[in-house]
């Protein structure tokens, strides 16, 4: 496809979407602004964008497709300015927020009929903030919701998927207040919760400082999402408050059933807590990306000898396989430890699997 593209707030999504297009759609002219100069500047400097513009008005003025990717209550903003401009006659509009309700509510109000707002939210992602963490890939496999509007047509919809096909997501078209119980419970409820047991550690640490040195492992595999940026958070718990009320409530009375069978000693109520969890975690799909997408991990035995990993990563880089992180689970002196290597692609797993079986190095795809 051809056309102007305009995107607006230059972080890690609209980054990442502005490089999918470009690829997909190499025609297409891809407008950034961002309240920050400095995410302008890196995001051109690094060719994410083609165009600079140097207010919202022009940019958004002159779009086929405008893409708003700044946090959730900066989008309604936006969208109130939106509604007083002279827009091309066919622009659709669409978003990227992480929360759907308050955005749809104020398309319906605030834009005119003939304008097409369509939501939208690639649900994947990561704890990194801004333009330098964007990535062509970041999406891949990933869910992309779309909520568009009762009075949108089935070719607009089209028309949006073709432009954001580069993506290679799986689309699913949801109802606004289904979106936002669905993500409630697995992207923000999880996020409350990680921040809670990080704090709740925290507080703890200030009693004994070895909390901190043994705070590893499982600690920070589950908290890994307590390190996202806190100001999109904000806006995202605010919209989703009503959710997340009903989700906290149910919350304290699971620690409240916990609490009551630990007190009592009931083993047998014990074991069921533990085994409900453990049948539902492991019944739920490991190859799709949700909400919190998952990493594809390969663990690698490594002998504990000096260069032993700068081998494997070069090894890796040789072949130009990327990797999105590197964790030393398990390393003792004079034994094997366990190196985990994170990668964006199931595919670039494989080919790393390969590559490392070839040189002789034992792989798991499990830990
Ligand atoms: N980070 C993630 O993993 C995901 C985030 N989202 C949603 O996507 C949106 C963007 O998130 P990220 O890219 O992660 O955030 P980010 O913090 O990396 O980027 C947001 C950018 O918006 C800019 N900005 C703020 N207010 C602005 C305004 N009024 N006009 C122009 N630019 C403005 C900021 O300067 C920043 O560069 C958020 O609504 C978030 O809820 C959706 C899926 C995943
Ligand atoms: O860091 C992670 O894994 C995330 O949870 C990414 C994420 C953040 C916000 C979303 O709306 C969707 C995905």
């Amino acid at each position: 496809m051809s056309g102007n593209v305009f995107i607006v707030g230059l972080g890690l999504i609209g980054g990442s979407l502005a490089l999918t297009i470009k690829n997909q759609h190499p025609h297409a002219k891809i407008y950034g602004y961002d309240v920050k100069q400095s995410e302008i500047e890196t995001a051109s400097a690094l060719n994410i964008i083609d165009e600079k513009v140097t207010s919202f008005h022009e940019g958004a003025e002159l779009a086929d497709l405008i893409i708003l990717s700044t946090p959730v209550l900066e989008m309604e903003k936006l969208m109130k300015q939106l509604s007083s401009l002279t827009l091309k006659e066919n622009v659709i509009i669409t978003d990227t927020g992480s929360t759907k309700g308050g955005i749809m509510q104020l398309a319906s109000k605030l834009l005119q009929k003939e304008v097409t707002f369509i939501g939208g939210h690639p649900m994947a992602g990561s704890h990194k903030a801004g333009v330098e963490s964007a990535k062509v890939h970041l999406f891949e496999n990933a869910f992309y919701v779309l909520t568009p509007q009762l009075s949108t047509s089935s070719e607009k919809v089209e028309e949006l998927k073709d432009w954001l096909s580069g993506a290679n997501s799986h689309f699913l078209v949801l109802d606004t207040e289904e979106h936002d119980y669905i993500t409630g419970v697995v992207s923000h409820f999880p996020h409350v919760i990680a921040a809670g047991l990080v704090n709740l550690a925290k507080k703890n640490a200030d009693k004994n400082p070895l909390i901190s040195l043994l705070a590893a492992g499982g600690f920070r595999d589950v908290t890994r999402i307590a390190s996202s940026n806190p100001n999109m958070w904000k806006d995202i718990v605010k919209q989703n408050r009503l959710n997340l009320l009903d989700l906290i409530e149910d919350w304290m009375m699971e620690m409240r059933n916990i609490q009551n069978v630990l007190a009592e000693e009931d083993e047998h109520a014990i074991i069921r807590f533990f085994e409900e969890a453990k049948e539902f975690r492991d019944s739920l799909p490991v190859h799709s990306k949700g909400a919190i997408p998952s990493y594809y991990d390969l663990y690698v035995d490594v002998k504990d000898v000096p260069g032993a990993i700068a081998g494997i990563t070069s090894l890796l880089a040789k072949q130009s396989i990327s990797i999105t992180n590197l964790h030393i689970l398990e390393s003792r002196e004079g034994l094997l430890g366990v190196l985990r290597i994170s990668f964006q692609k199931d595919e670039d797993r494989s080919k790393a699997q390969v590559l490392l079986n070839h040189n002789n190095f034992k792989t798991y795809e499990a830990a």
